[in-house]
């Protein structure tokens, strides 16, 4: 007789969500907890985990392992081994959907602070200072670039529309993109940013997306574009963005994600006024594990009912 098949739900679900994920998969042997809690002979046998990025070398990819779908709790799969992965043929899912909203709001708020002043007048406010800047700017009829229009950048651009700015997405190719006025194909990349007041990076990160924001791009930026990074720190050359604010190249930079990360103690970045920068939380919200939840189950469903899950299948040869 086949003996029961294990699933593991990593990190701290509610009883009503891990009740969500038993009534999708009666007969399965389901263990919930935290990596640390759970024994290595358990992830050895678990045909399916849910969970977060740097558990998974445990034992479900070495000799014997079971692993046969794994989804991930971050959209971002750069940190998990791919390759070990592909060759274990393992189905990888990303959490791609899960956040939209939280990232989107991020950049919409680094772009409000920017055009507002508000990096200024809070520190003006640490100061005691009433000091005004005038003129403030709007976004109303701004342009904003969006670099790697997927599910968060199709929600910023709702949310930039909404405020009456003109949106151009940029994706590997120029296919009509909703909440888009203009999509282009990343080597017309140096056009949108020529023409962006806000660009807003919110590519993966896979071998063809390092370091795609060089000096030659901050170059092609306008002196007064504000760049926000909400996507992966690696996108950029840390250094270049150093020089580009400091010689006035851009007029600004929001970063969530940062190359190093954490950024160390005394980078420059940390004392320039024309820099917001906050800890890799863009995706961070207190309604994350609902929606994961809500797709890991959608997922689950398929994944017993054909072998497949429905969503966000990661494609290895394309690294996402
Ligand atoms: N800061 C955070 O906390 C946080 C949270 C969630 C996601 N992220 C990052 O955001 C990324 C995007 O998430 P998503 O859910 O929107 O993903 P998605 O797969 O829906 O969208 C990715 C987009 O990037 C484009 N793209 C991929 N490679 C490209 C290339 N070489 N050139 C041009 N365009 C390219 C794709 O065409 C697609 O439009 C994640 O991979 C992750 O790195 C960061
Ligand atoms: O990609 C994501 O979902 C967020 O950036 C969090 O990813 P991490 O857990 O891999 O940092």
């Amino acid at each position: 007789m086949r003996s029961m098949p294990t699933m593991i739900c990593l990190h701290g679900l509610t009883p009503e969500q891990e009740a969500r994920v038993r009534e999708a998969a009666p007969g399965w042997n389901i263990v919930f907890g935290r990596p640390k809690e759970l024994d290595d002979k358990l992830f050895r046998e678990a045909e399916v985990i849910c969970g977060w990025s740097p558990v998974i070398e445990k034992e479900s990819l070495g000799e014997g392992g079971s692993l046969k779908w794994l989804q991930s709790w971050s959209a971002g799969v750069d940190k998990m081994p791919l390759g070990k992965l592909e060759q274990a043929g393992v189905i990888l899912t990303t959490a791609s959907g899960v956040h939209p909203v939280p990232m989107s709001e991020t950049a919409l708020a680094m772009m409000l602070a920017f055009s507002r002043g508000l990096h200024h007048s809070v520190r003006s406010q640490l100061r005691g200072k009433w000091e005004p800047r005038e003129p403030y700017a709007e976004l109303n009829g701004a342009t904003l670039a969006i670099i790697g229009a997927g599910e968060i950048g199709t929600e910023l651009g709702r949310l930039g529309q909404a405020l009456g700015m003109r949106t151009i997405g940029v994706r590997r190719t120029a296919r009509p993109t909703p909440h888009m006025d203009e999509t282009m194909a990343i080597d017309q990349l140096h056009d949108a940013l020529a023409r962006a007041d806000y660009v807003v990076n919110v590519l993966p990160h896979t071998p063809d997306t390092e370091r795609v924001f060089g000096a030659a791009e901050f170059a092609a930026m306008k002196d007064s574009a504000v760049f926000v990074n909400i996507g992966r720190g690696v996108s950029v050359d840390t250094d270049a963005l150093v020089e580009a604010l400091r010689s006035g190249a851009i007029g600004g930079a929001g970063l969530d994600v940062t190359d190093p990360e954490p950024l160390p103690e005394g980078h420059p970045l940390w004392a320039m006024e024309q820099v917001i920068i906050t800890p890799h939380m863009g995706g961070s919200s207190e309604r994350y594990k609902e929606r994961v939840t809500e797709l890991f189950v959608h997922n689950l469903k398929s994944y017993l009912a054909d072998g497949r899950p429905a969503r966000n299948i990661v494609d290895y040869e394309r690294g996402y």
